[in-house]
């Protein structure tokens, strides 16, 4: 339901302020990938190297998130979608802040993550798409979660119970299983740089 008698206050400090101080144009890296795809490993990685060149960032990652601010949330439709929501806010936020966002969500549905788009500027949104087989995220299997799934004790598990749509148009395509992770963080660094957020 949307509130009424709330009127929208501007700040005296602007956006424009926060990231000029910063020295870098804020902008949401979306990570986007089946489980176990790698999208915390590359967006943990691009982060270091962010921060090592002296940027100012926040990684917002997928099972962290979901034990605090989304806890009351699970794995059914109507619960990623919201899911997805709340975290694109909290990313709007972020980049209001002035700050390189990155986010490391499944975010399975095309129309969520075309809404988190549209809730931010359009070069502040920047579609990062893990494509790793499936057959190699079961064979990995860190957390032994698509084991469970094919055994029937997690129901909805994306890729196997639970739709995943790939992104139509991502602006970064990384093919995580035929490269090193260095060379993934490099293709999103170089983005970055070409498109002078950086
Ligand atoms: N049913 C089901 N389907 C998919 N994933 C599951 C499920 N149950 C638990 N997990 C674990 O939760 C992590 C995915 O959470 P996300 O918030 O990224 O999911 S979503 O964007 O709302 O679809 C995911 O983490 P990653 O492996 O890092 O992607 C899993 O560890
Ligand atoms: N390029 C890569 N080559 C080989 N293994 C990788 C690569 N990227 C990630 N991995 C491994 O895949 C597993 C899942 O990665 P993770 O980042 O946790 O995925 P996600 O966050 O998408 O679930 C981890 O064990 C990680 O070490």
């Amino acid at each position: 339901m949307t509130s009424k008698n709330i009127v929208w206050h501007d700040h005296k400090v602007t956006k424009q302020d926060r990231s000029s101080i910063k020295k870098q144009k804020p902008v949401i890296l979306w990570f986007t990938g089946l489980s176990g795809s790698g999208k915390s490993t590359i967006a943990n990685a691009v982060e270091t190297k962010l921060y090592k060149m002296g940027k100012h960032t926040y990684l917002l990652d997928g099972d962290n998130i979901r034990h605090g601010l989304n806890k009351d949330l699970g794995f059914s439709e109507e619960d990623r979608i919201e899911n997805i929501r709340r975290i694109g806010e909290v990313a709007k936020l972020f980049v209001d802040s002035g700050l390189i966002v990155l986010t490391a969500f499944i975010s399975p549905f095309q129309k969520d993550r075309d809404q988190v788009r549209n809730l931010v500027n359009d070069e502040e949104f920047i579609e990062v798409y893990v494509d790793t087989p499936l057959e190699v995220c079961e064979q990995r299997d860190p957390k032994g979660l698509y084991k469970k799934a094919r055994a029937g004790e997690i129901p909805d598990f994306t890729g196997i119970s639970s739709p995943y749509e790939p992104p139509k148009n991502p602006e970064i395509h990384i093919k995580n299983d035929e490269v090193a992770v260095e060379e993934c963080v490099e293709k999103v660094i170089e983005y970055l740089k070409e498109h002078k957020y950086i």
